[in-house]
C-alpha cells in the first residue's frame, strides 16, 4: 500500500471556535469585584418588555430585564431577542441600515477565561485549557442555580442543539461511513477523555467547589455550547461568551467575508472595553438580524459545529489523508523532500465539490507512489529540483499507480454509505426530514458526491496515461534528442 487514505477527523484538541488561550498568570481582585456589582438582589423591573409578536419563553423575557436593569440595553436598542425558527434569535425593533451596530455588550458581561480566574473556581481553573476551564464555570454556575449572577443568561442557553455530538446511536446510524461520524465520534472520545481527567484532577478533589455531581452529560453540553456560541477571531480574545450577542443565527445569503463583530474602548474616558455587533446587511424592523458565521467550514464542520448545514455546492468537503509509508524503502528520502516542501509524512488535503484538486495533492501522491526505476529523482542531486519534477508526470508506472490507489480508495469509501446518491436525492425531494436527519442526507450526499468527483478525476487521467509526457521524454526533448513528431534523433557517423 503507498497511499492511505483514511477518514481524518478534525484535531478535536484545537476546535475551530475554541482556539486556546494564554492561561491568565495572576486573578483579578477588580474582576472579582466587578461580578459582584452584577449580582441580582433586587426585583428585575417591569421596564423594556418583549412584545408578545414572537412570543419569547418567559426566562428570555427575564434575560431582556436584567440586561435592561443593568443598562446595557435601552429603550433605543435596534434589536430584542425572539423566537425565530433557529430557536432564539434577535429581531429588528426598527429598520436597520447596512453596518450599523445593533448591540454593545460591555466587558463585565463576557465570559472568559478570565472570569473563570477571577471567579470562586479560579484557584483550582490555573492549568486547564482555556475551553475547559469556562466549560466547568458554566457548568457549575448553572447547578448553582439561583445562587448564580449568571443565572439570567445560562436560563436563556438551550439544552443541546442539532450538533452531531448530541445525536443518539439511531440518529447517528443515519451518517454510518461519512467523515462526520468519523469526526464527532473523535470529538465525543476527546471530550470524554477530558472530562475524566478534570474530574479526577479538579472536580473530585474539590467537593466544596462542586458540591453536587457534575456528569460527562454536562460536560458534553458545556463543550457544545462553546463549540456552538463562542467568539473567536477577536482582539486578544479566542474564546469568549457574550450574552445577548450570542443569539444571533446564521445566515446562508450573508456571503460577505468582513466581520460583524469587534472589540472596542467604550468611549475617550472610558477604559472598559466593548463587544460590538453590526448588521452585515439593512434588515427591516421585524426582520431577524443575522450574520454568516464562518464562510471556510465544510457542511460536516458546521454540522459538528452548530448543527445545521447550507445547500451551496461548495459546502461539501471530503478530507484525504495521504501518508508516506514507515515501510517504505525510501521513507528517509521521501519524508526529506516532503518536508522540504511544507509537508510531513501525512497531509491533509481537503477537496471540495466543483473546485480543482489542492495544487500540491497530485505531486505529493506521486512523490508516495515513486519506486522502482523512478527512485533515481529521489537522489540527493535532485534534492532542489525534485517538486518541479513531481509537479509533472514522472512515468506512466507512477502515473498508472496513483490513479489505481485513489480509484481503490474512493470506492471503497464510497461502499461504507448504506444509501445512494440518488436515494439521498430523493428523500431531500420528498421534503418534510427531521432536521437532523436533512442534515445527514445532506452531509452522506456531499461526501459521495465529492468521492465521485476524485474519482472521475483519475479515471479520466487513467485514460490519457498514453498521451501523457513523463519525465524520460521532457528530460530527451531538453537535450534535443526528440524531433518534433517525437521520434528520437540518432546521432548517425557520416
Ligand atoms: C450562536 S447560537 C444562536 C442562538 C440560538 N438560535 C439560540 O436559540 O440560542 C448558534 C445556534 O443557533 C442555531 N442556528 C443559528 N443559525 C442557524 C441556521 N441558519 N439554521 C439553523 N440553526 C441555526 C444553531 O442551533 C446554532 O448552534
Amino acid at each position: 500500500m503507498v497511499a492511505l487514505f483514511t477518514l481524518c477527523p478534525t484535531s478535536p484538541s484545537s476546535p475551530a471556535s475554541l482556539s486556546p488561550l494564554k492561561t491568565p498568570k495572576h486573578k483579578s481582585s477588580h474582576r472579582t469585584k466587578t461580578l459582584t456589582s452584577l449580582h441580582y438582589t433586587k426585583p428585575l423591573s417591569a421596564n423594556y418588555t418583549l412584545s408578545s409578536e414572537s412570543d419569547p419563553p418567559a426566562a428570555v423575557q427575564t434575560f431582556w430585564r436584567w440586561f435592561s436593569d443593568e443598562g446595557v440595553i435601552t429603550s433605543k436598542c435596534a434589536v430584542k431577542p425572539g423566537a425565530v425558527p433557529e430557536g432564539l434569535g434577535l429581531v429588528a425593533q426598527r429598520d436597520i441600515a447596512r453596518n450599523e451596530v445593533v448591540l454593545e455588550v460591555p466587558k463585565k458581561f463576557w465570559i472568559n477565561p478570565d472570569t473563570v480566574s477571577g471567579s470562586e473556581i479560579g484557584c483550582v481553573c490555573g492549568g486547564l485549557k482555556p475551553w475547559i476551564a469556562v466549560a466547568l464555570f458554566l457548568i457549575r454556575e448553572k447547578k448553582l442555580g439561583n445562587d448564580s449572577i449568571w443565572r439570567f443568561y445560562l436560563d436563556v442557553l438551550p439544552e443541546n442543539t442539532d450538533s452531531t455530538i448530541y445525536w443518539s446511536e439511531e440518529e447517528l446510524s443515519e451518517i454510518q461511513g461519512t467523515q462526520l461520524l468519523s469526526t464527532t465520534l473523535g470529538v465525543k472520545e476527546y471530550v470524554e477523555s477530558e472530562f475524566e481527567k478534570v474530574e479526577e484532577e479538579v472536580i473530585s478533589p474539590h467537593k466544596q467547589l462542586f458540591p453536587f455531581p457534575v456528569a460527562l452529560d454536562d460536560f458534553l453540553w458545556a463543550f457544545g455550547m462553546l463549540r456552538s456560541r463562542a467568539f473567536s477571531r477577536l482582539r486578544g480574545q479566542n474564546l469568549v461568551l457574550i450574552p445577548l450577542a450570542d443569539l444571533i443565527n446564521h445566515s446562508p445569503n450573508i456571503t460577505t467575508e468582513e466581520y460583524a463583530w469587534e472589540i472596542k474602548g467604550a468611549g475617550l474616558f472610558s477604559r472598559e472595553l466593548l463587544f460590538s455587533l453590526r448588521s452585515p446587511v439593512s434588515v427591516k424592523a421585524g426582520e431577524q438580524v443575522m450574520i454568516q458565521y464562518d464562510l471556510e467550514k465544510s457542511n460536516a464542520e458546521l454540522a459538528l459545529d452548530y448543527g445545521f448545514i447550507e445547500s451551496r455546492s461548495e459546502r461539501n468537503a471530503y478530507t484525504l489523508t495521504l501518508q508516506i509509508s514507515e515501510s517504505d524503502e525510501f521513507f528517509g528520502d521521501k519524508l526529506d523532500i516532503a518536508e522540504s516542501n511544507g509537508m510531513g509524512e501525512t497531509a491533509y488535503f481537503d477537496i471540495t465539490l466543483g473546485r480543482p484538486l489542492p495544487a500540491a495533492m497530485i505531486p505529493y501522491l506521486r512523490l508516495v507512489a515513486l519506486r522502482g526505476t523512478d527512485a533515481f529523482l529521489l537522489e540527493s542531486i535532485f534534492r532542489n529540483s525534485v517538486w518541479g519534477h513531481l509537479e509533472l508526470p514522472v512515468s506512466r508506472a507512477n502515473e498508472e499507480l496513483i490513479c489505481q490507489v485513489i480509484r481503490a480508495a474512493c470506492s471503497s469509501a464510497l461502499s461504507g454509505y448504506h444509501t445512494t446518491i440518488e436515494e439521498d436525492e430523493k428523500l431531500t425531494e420528498g421534503g418534510n426530514l427531521d432536521r437532523r436527519l436533512q442534515i445527514a442526507v445532506g452531509v452522506r450526499e456531499g461526501e459521495k458526491k465529492v468521492l465521485q468527483q476524485i474519482d472521475g478525476i483519475f479515471k479520466e487521467r487513467e485514460l490519457e496515461l498514453d498521451e501523457l509526457e513523463y519525465y524520460q521524454e521532457r528530460r530527451l526533448k531538453d537535450l534535443g534528442l526528440v524531433g518534433e513528431q517525437g521520434d528520437i534523433i540518432f546521432w548517425e557517423p557520416k
